[in-house]
């Protein structure tokens, strides 16, 4: 499969100008023959948490709507990052998932608030795991912070997904986390991580470094410090291979571990 890693630089609080740049990357991608488009975490409004209640998306509307079309039209999968929500009143930090016929495949507000960036003051966590399919494909979803949880990762990975997917806005000085964790989630879950950061024009911020892993913890793309998109083929058919070769599923001993879900 054609994936294409949209590595955006989201403006900050301007809905306007991200819904624009998003449709154009996504247009170009779909021309450029990629059969799935991924963006990075809260692209709409990006970190505008205290101007939440003018940007944040009422119950994703715009967003799905946008999504909808877009996948439907260009018969393109769209794991669409994230975008700031509002739902019952609360603010979420919502992932839509759209197959390449139209449809809304996934729904997902991150389960894990992030306090270094404010996230808990001004957002409500989801409760809800991210499994769902692309075409044939058993896939999940996580939002950034979430990835320093693999316990959450391990249990999308043992309810079938093969192909994990991240968007997020990791910010510069912890990148070298951002890259390990990714790796290891790879190699522990013997899947395929896909995963989109966002960059900033002061890259001391954001510097993009978007990665493609497959689930031996092979590297197969990283992304530079500058918006950009990449077209990725990746072959999910060895995941299963990997898998007999080192047999972790089979020998997992959950009766030990099961303490760590106090
Ligand atoms: N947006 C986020 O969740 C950032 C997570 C992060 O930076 C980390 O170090 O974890």
């Amino acid at each position: 499969m054609k994936i294409a890693c949209i590595q955006l630089n989201v403006a900050f609080g301007d809905i306007e100008k991200n819904f624009t740049n998003v449709e154009k990357f996504i247009r170009e991608a779909a021309d450029k023959g990629a059969e799935l488009a991924i963006l990075p975490e809260m692209w709409n409004s990006s970190y505008a948490l205290e101007k939440l209640e003018d940007l944040a998306d009422p119950n994703g509307e715009r967003t799905k709507n946008f999504l909808q079309k877009l996948s439907e039209e260009l018969q393109i999968h769209i794991v669409g990052g994230s975008v700031s929500t509002k739902k019952d009143g609360k603010f979420y930090n919502t992932m839509y998932v759209y197959n390449n016929k139209g449809e809304l495949v996934s729904e997902y507000d991150k389960a894990h608030l992030f306090r270094l960036m404010d996230e808990h003051l001004y957002l409500s966590a989801g409760d809800k795991q991210n499994n769902f399919e692309l075409g044939d494909i058993p896939a999940a979803g996580v939002i950034c912070y979430d990835i320093r949880f693999p316990e959450w990762l391990r249990l999308h990975a043992l309810n079938g997904a093969k192909v994990i997917f991240v968007s997020a806005q990791w910010p510069t000085p912890r990148i070298d986390h951002w890259k390990t964790l990714l790796q290891a989630r790879a190699i522990e879950s013997q899947c395929f991580v896909i995963a989109v950061n966002r960059i900033s024009h002061k890259k001391q911020n954001f510097n993009g470094q978007s990665m493609v892993i497959e689930p031996w913890g092979e590297v197969l793309w990283t992304g530079g410090e500058d918006e950009e998109m990449a077209i990725i083929d990746v072959d999910f058919s060895i995941v299963d291979e990997i898998r007999q070769r080192i047999p972790v599923y089979d020998d997992r001993r959950p009766e030990l571990y099961k303490d760590i879900l106090k």
